[in-house]
């Protein structure tokens, strides 16, 4: 008999997942393999940056007040009593129309309060003359004018990135704590597929949702195994399930979670006495995606289709992995954009819609042909239109709402 399965809003399903999601331990990674990890622990500044007064330009340090009525008919000439280049500290204590030539990045001398840029100067035998009043603290980049010792810097939850590395490497961080990433399982089902390269029979297709989810998986840095596709074959897939199981914190299965006489996965978290948080939502595609907990680990069984698999991933998959991960932000921003197509089907679901955001112009449109079935439109967008259940005839000028997937490889530049 057919089982009945329980409709839950979008909303709902994502929040049922985001609460079973446990945030993993704690471990120390070197700060070079740190990258897209998310700190665990804020970082709090253990001095002040910079760490000492220091030129900000090549030229000459010198005591402002000597410089006072300078002008074009009246230049002031100094001295040059030392030569300093970054990493260099002189010990010489400036007295008026006294100068130390200065490179930048070096520590400002004593009795010195301004710098002269090189090119402001005019040289002379025993150093320079210049032309203009100089104010205290002209020129000087201060100390502590970043930041200041116990200022916390960056906060927990922070993805690492190339300019959070600078940060770290700044306060000599040679191991970074962070929260571990959950290992994945990654499970193919489906008789009908094939591997790159194996022949295409009859009735045949090429596995693409395997290779679509390691990418993603591999975007965000986390450790996949990924299981050789499987027949539709319970006994087989329960034993590769429950080997993953073993293995790993998360396993995302693609297909075989809808009501097909070779739908498999119902049966399998029936066996497997998985508690299912859903089994179908009130979205499109990717309506009969489940998501069960076992134990601690969570299982993902998103659709067969393409185009329901990845809206399956980027909606409940990726958060619950960057929450485990430590992440602060576990969800897409969404933002209000204008439609620059009509779409006039109806919505009885919220549909999710594979899209272009035009980012310069805030206009979007779906990225092609956007059935469930689809794969093109999945390469070709950046984001997804979100459009409510209970509505129909959006036109182009309307406003909706737009989830951000990938803006980095925008078509966009200066
Ligand atoms: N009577 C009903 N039939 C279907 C329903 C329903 O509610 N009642 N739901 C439909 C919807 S919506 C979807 S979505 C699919 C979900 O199907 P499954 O998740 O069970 O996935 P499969 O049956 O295994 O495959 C569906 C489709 O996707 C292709 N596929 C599967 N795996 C891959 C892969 N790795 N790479 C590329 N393509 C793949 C597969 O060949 C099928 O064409 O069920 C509807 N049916
Ligand atoms: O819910 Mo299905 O994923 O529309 O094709
Ligand atoms: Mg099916």
């Amino acid at each position: 008999m057919l089982e009945k399965r329980t409709l839950i809003d979008v909303q709902d399903a994502v929040e049922r997942c985001m609460a079973n999601a446990g945030e993993m331990p704690i471990i120390s990674v070197g700060l070079e393999e740190s990258l897209g990890y998310y700190l665990a622990e804020d970082i709090i500044a253990t001095y002040d940056i910079p760490m000492f007064d220091k030129s900000p330009y090549d030229g000459y340090a010198i005591s402002s007040t000597a410089s006072n009525g300078a002008n074009g008919e009246n230049r002031v000439h100094f001295r040059t009593i030392d030569h300093i280049g970054a990493g260099s500290v002189s010990n010489k204590i400036l007295t008026a129309n006294e100068a130390v030539r200065i490179m930048t990045g070096a520590p400002i001398p004593d009795g010195a309060d301004a710098v002269v840029m090189l090119e402001q100067t005019v040289q002379t035998a025993e150093g320079f003359t210049l032309r203009k009043t100089f104010e205290s603290g002209e020129n000087i980049s201060k100390q502590g004018e970043e930041c200041r010792a116990g200022d916390v810097i960056l906060s927990a939850g922070t993805l690492i990135t190339p300019g959070v590395i600078a940060v770290l490497a700044t306060f000599s961080y040679a191991e970074v704590p962070v929260r571990q990433k959950p290992s994945v399982a990654l499970i193919a089902t489906g008789s009908e597929l094939v591997s790159l390269g194996e022949e295409l029979a009859p009735g045949k297709i090429r596995n693409s949702n395997g290779p679509m989810i390691a990418g993603l998986l591999n975007e965000m840095a986390v450790q996949t195994e990924s299981y050789k596709v499987t027949e539709d074959n319970y006994e087989h897939l329960l034993a590769i399930v429950q080997e993953a199981l073993e293995k790993h914190d998360i396993v995302i299965t693609t297909g075989g979670v809808s009501v097909g006489d070779f739908d498999y996965m119902p049966a399998i978290y029936k066996a497997l006495a998985a508690d299912v948080l859903f089994n179908k939502v009130a979205m499109r595609p990717g309506s009969v995606t489940t998501v069960a907990v076992k134990d601690r680990q969570m299982l993902f069984g998103l659709s067969g289709n393409p185009s329901a698999c990845y809206s399956g991933f980027e909606l409940f998959t990726k958060p619950v992995i960057k929450k485990m991960s430590g992440a602060a932000h576990a969800h897409a921003p969404v933002i209000k954009a204008q439609l620059s197509l009509d779409f006039k089907k109806a919505n009885p679901f919220t549909r999710f819609i594979r899209a272009e955001l035009d980012i310069v112009n805030n206009t979007v449109k779906p990225a092609g042909f956007n059935k469930s079935n689809a794969v093109v439109a999945i390469a070709k967008s950046n984001s997804m239109i979100i459009l409510p259940g209970g509505t129909r005839g959006f036109e182009a000028g309307d406003e909706v709402d737009v989830m951000l997937t990938r803006l980095a490889d925008q078509a966009q530049s200066w």
